[in-house]
């Protein structure tokens, strides 16, 4: 029995990404945008492995409707958009006009633009204006951390029988095991609270900074 997932090397890494659809132009230049004008927030985008895997699995579950919490530069929520079926919506959530400015530039020229909605406030208070039915596919929580139980109990009983929740950053780097910031803590609590929420089966992937993936019944 394999015990547990390899560690990846730059170099491992980079044979992963290339070996798993890699990253067309679109998705490179946003990621050299990104990083030329906001280098210290560069590293809030998903991973291309992470991008690629989105698009996989918006895909697999045939996603009409879907949700995304964080959108920073539009990567995650590009390749979300590229997962959906004909007539597919996605709904994002941000609180930065600045950053999401980045995406709709970039959701424009992957031609996807026309598939996205974009909500700018604290989702909080956001996502509770979504119809308070079971009629999301999809939904993605990538945003401020001690927001994600919130943003957790707002998305599960808008998911439809079978729907899937990825959540984002829930390794923190290896500190969840022993938290260091408020940040730390609060996903540390939050992946307890996940695993005893009798509503769904979770999995944690050690994808990037850990993804889980949460499928509500
Ligand atoms: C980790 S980044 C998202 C990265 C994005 N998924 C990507 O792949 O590029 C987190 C985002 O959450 C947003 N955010 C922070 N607090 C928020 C809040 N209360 N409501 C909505 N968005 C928030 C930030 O503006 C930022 O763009």
């Amino acid at each position: 029995m394999t015990l547990k997932s390899i560690p990846l090397t730059d170099e491992l890494h980079g044979y992963l990404v290339a070996h798993g659809a890699p990253p067309d132009e679109v998705i490179r230049d946003l990621a050299e945008e990104t990083l030329a004008l906001l280098p210290e927030h560069a590293s809030m985008q998903v991973a291309p492995e992470q991008a690629a895997f989105l698009t996989f699995l918006t895909r697999l579950l045939g996603a009409r409707q879907a949700v995304e919490v964080g959108t920073f530069t539009g990567l995650s929520a590009l390749a979300i958009a590229r997962g959906l079926v004909d007539g597919g919506r996605l709904t994002c959530f941000d609180i930065s006009e600045e950053y999401t400015s980045v995406a709709r530039r970039y959701w424009a020229r992957a031609g996807v633009a026309d598939l996205i909605d974009l909500r700018i406030g604290p989702a909080g208070d956001t996502l509770r204006q979504l119809p308070n039915e079971r009629y999301l596919d999809f939904a993605f929580i990538d945003a401020d951390k001690t927001g994600y139980p919130i943003y957790w109990a707002e998305l599960v009983p808008r998911m439809r029988p079978g729907g899937v929740i990825a959540v984002d950053n829930v390794l923190r780097h290896g500190r969840v095991i022993a938290p260091q910031n408020a940040d730390d803590r609060a996903i540390a609590a939050f992946n307890d609270d996940v695993l005893a929420d009798v509503r769904v089966d979770a999995v944690m992937l050690p994808i990037a900074d850990g993804l889980t993936l949460a499928r509500v019944h």
